[in-house]
């Protein structure tokens, strides 16, 4: 057998359908760990739909989708729950986090929840919060920047070390410096800690970031412009953010 870890995101013919509208037609996504994409779409055209596939939120139609190994589809909704809290973050638009506790106390309680000890929870929380340069205690996560608030998401998306990381929108409710800051450090998070990133979003500039890029229209994936011509059209240096 090889050493070779599993794919931490392979979707095949996936099928999302509301009624009157498919709204995921065929969809394959492959990302191996380590590697980032991005999907930009219009409003409305499915995005969020296709996180919360792969969250197991919601059963599509048709098609698999397989993380870090695992065939969701086939879970029994408590081996789903499980495998979710083990293999995979989120990051949603504006954080999500409890607004009364602090940062620390925001990041530990996701490694609490997954049955990590509480020296281990908070000592991981401590450290991932130092590396991502938000102050952890003393400040209720109410008051803290909208971009430290960011970085506290990401923060908590990471302490169960997910094998793929999602994100919504996670800079669409940030200002321009706040913006570039989470975007830079959600993309070099494969080369910090060989996660999958999957991106989420309507800003080009953000997406320009990820090792590849897709349209989602009319349900359907499409590969998007080449890596260095994307970068070149929104004005980024050449090379990845890793
Ligand atoms: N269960 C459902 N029943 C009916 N319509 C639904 C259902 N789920 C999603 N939709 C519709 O499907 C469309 C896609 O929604 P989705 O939130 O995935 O789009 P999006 O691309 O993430 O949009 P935005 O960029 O505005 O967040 C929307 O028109 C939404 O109202």
């Amino acid at each position: 057998m090889s050493g070779k870890p599993p794919p931490a995101l392979e979707v095949s013919a996936l099928r999302y359908e509301t009624p009157g509208r498919v709204l995921l037609d065929d969809v394959e996504l492959h990302l191996a760990q380590g590697e980032s994409a991005a999907v930009t779409g219009p409003s409305g055209s499915g995005k969020s739909t296709l996180l919360s596939c792969l969250l197991g939120l919601i059963r599509p139609a048709a098609g698999r989708i397989t993380i870090a190994g695992t065939d969701i589809g086939r879970l029994s909704p408590r081996r789903l729950a499980r495998h979710r809290r083990d293999t995979t973050g989120m990051v949603f638009q504006f954080g999500e986090l409890l607004p009364e506790l602090t940062p620390v106390e925001n990041v530990a309680l996701a490694a609490l929840l997954a049955g990590t000890g509480r020296k281990d929870a908070f000592g991981r929380a401590r450290q991932l919060l130092d590396d991502l340069g938000v102050p952890a205690v003393g400040t209720p996560t109410a008051d803290l920047s909208g971009g430290e608030r960011q970085r506290t998401a990401v923060a908590r998306a990471l302490v169960n070390r997910p094998t793929l990381l999602l994100a919504d929108e996670p800079t669409g409710a940030l200002d321009e410096r706040n913006r570039e800051n989470v975007a830079d450090l959600l993309f070099s998070l494969p080369g910090r800690w060989g996660c999958a990133v999957l991106v989420v979003t309507h800003d080009v500039t953000v997406a320009a970031r990820a090792d590849r890029r897709y349209a989602l229209s009319d349900g359907v994936l499409t590969p998007a412009a080449t890596s260095q011509s994307y970068r070149a059209a929104v004005n980024l240096p050449s090379g990845g953010a890793r």
